[in-house]
């Protein structure tokens, strides 16, 4: 899959570590900055990877800020965007099983490397379910109409 990645200032260094998971998990990565710990705001950046998702730039996005909280208000303003802050693998796997997640997000201020690392693996692995989940889902994107 190709995914965008986003963050602002909060988020560079677990971004690294989780674009160089996504590599290795063979997916090609599109990174939406920023790079620097220099102060940036996140709606910025949530709306920048929520369009390229919502357009289809990219197949789906991680997002980072210090909670995860701030970046994933801004991308879910984007049609089409479903972004889910996860701070654990089980919540991770279950945005996409049961709500289709398409943006997940978590805090480099909240979870460590390896729980970064084992919530967007869950997610990834994760299929939606869709039936009695995907009505709802339904229900949801309709509410943008
Ligand atoms: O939801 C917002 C995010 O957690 C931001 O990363 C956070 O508000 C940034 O805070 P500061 O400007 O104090 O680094």
């Amino acid at each position: 899959m190709k995914i965008g990645m986003a963050n602002d200032h909060a988020g560079t260094e677990l971004k690294k570590e989780i674009i160089a998971l996504l590599e290795e998990r063979g997916h090609e990565v599109v990174n939406f900055g920023t790079d620097t710990k220099e102060s940036v705001p996140y709606p910025k950046y949530g709306e920048i990877l929520g369009r390229a998702v919502a357009a289809g730039e990219v197949d789906a996005g991680v997002a980072i800020c210090g909670t995860g909280v701030g970046i994933s208000l801004a991308a879910n303003k984007v049609k089409g965007i479903r972004a889910a802050v996860c701070s654990e693998p089980v919540t991770a796997r279950l945005v996409k099983e049961h709500n289709n997640a398409n943006i997940i997000c978590f805090g480099e201020r909240i979870v460590g490397v390896e729980m970064a690392k084992a919530i967007v693996s869950a997610w990834l692995d994760a299929e939606f379910q869709g039936g009695r989940h995907g009505e709802r889902v339904d229900m949801i994107m309709k509410i943008e109409e």
